[in-house]
């Protein structure tokens, strides 16, 4: 019998300048994923705070002091030689210029030429989520056009993006995001949301089991899709989604029926899969560091966000 992988727990860095730039550094060659760009960090030594050890390794590695950082994003990935958990922060403050104390190259580079760096394979849902806005915004259904896009129009679009959900097919309302610069998500028609240059495609629970026989839509844009359980964030895995909401967290008006997960069970379903999770149902952006807390990266909802309701 082959004995089992080793097991590590890693914390790294997402450190922003303030330019939109994010520090990289790149990995030794003959060290695991070699010669791969990486967000700087390291392993957490046993009983260690993640805080404590990312400004442990930032300092060693960059000479670069980390004086906060808040969770950003949870990874579990199975290597074929190593199974690693790898905790994303989010450094929030820090002194000093990030150098390669260990002769690695590092640099400062623009959120918007990440793409064309090679990352080890556990990096995909950080190169997700760095393009992802940590609220998601559901424009209630019972408002008049009008009226919504208005409330578009209070939108922050760097940190807010927009589901239209049942305004999907209203052109005012995409031609207002559109003009907005915002994000946003088309519900389950892939030919609609390609001809609108929707930033993203979001299947509900019918459309998600729908792809789960077909395939995943033809749809070059971000593919997000709606859990309630473990058998839908398989689905969700099957079809190759990039994000997914996970609901109801909390009771909420909009489906009374519907029995609250509680975070706990939202921790232990998000768990371990490698989609970027938005929790969904009874919160708002005051629950963000909660939510983060748990494995999602993000909250969305209709009430709780919607600005004016
Ligand atoms: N720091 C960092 N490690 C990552 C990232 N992505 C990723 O898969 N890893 C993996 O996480 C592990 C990090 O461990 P490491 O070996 O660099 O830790 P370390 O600095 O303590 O190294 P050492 O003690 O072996 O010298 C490696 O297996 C690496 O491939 C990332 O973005 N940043």
């Amino acid at each position: 019998m082959s004995s089992p992988l080793p097991e590590i727990v890693v914390v790294a860095g997402i450190i922003p300048d303030g330019h939109d730039r994010l520090c990289l550094s790149r990995r030794p060659e003959h060290k695991h994923q070699g010669g791969l760009w990486e967000f700087p960090g390291g392993k957490v030594e046993p009983g260690e705070a993640l805080d404590h050890a990312l400004a442990r390794e930032l300092h060693e590695e960059l000479g670069l002091d980390a004086v906060r950082s808040r969770p950003f994003l949870t990874v579990r990935h199975r290597y074929p030689d190593l199974r690693v958990t790898l905790h994303f922060r989010e450094v929030t403050a820090f002194t000093g210029e990030p150098h390669g104390r260990e002769g690695q190259p590092v640099e400062w580079v623009p959120r918007t030429e990440l793409s064309a760096r090679a990352f080890p394979e556990a990096n995909r849902p950080v190169a997700v989520a760095l393009q992802l806005p940590p609220e998601w915004v559901i424009p209630p259904e019972d408002l008049d056009e009008a009226t919504v896009i208005a409330g578009l129009g209070r939108l922050d679009a760097a940190r807010q993006g927009v589901y239209l959900r049942g305004w999907s097919t209203h052109p005012g309302v995409t031609a207002a995001c559109r003009e907005r610069g915002l994000r946003f998500w088309v519900r389950n028609d892939a030919a609609l949301a390609t001809r609108e240059g929707a930033f993203g495609l979001h299947l509900n629970g019918p459309a998600l089991a729908r792809a789960a026989e077909e395939g995943r839509p033809a749809f070059d844009g971000l593919l997000s899709v709606a859990c309630h359980d473990a058998t839908q964030i398989a689905q969700a895995m099957a079809v190759g989604a990039d994000m997914a909401t996970l609901s109801p967290v909390r009771a909420t008006p909009t489906h009374p029926d519907a029995s609250p997960l509680g975070w706990q069970d939202f921790q232990e379903l998000v768990a371990g899969n490698p989609l970027v999770f938005y929790a969904l149902g009874g919160v708002g952006p005051e629950d963000l560091a909660t939510a983060r807390e748990h494995g999602a990266y993000g909250v969305a909802g209709i009430r709780g966000l919607w600005p004016g309701v």
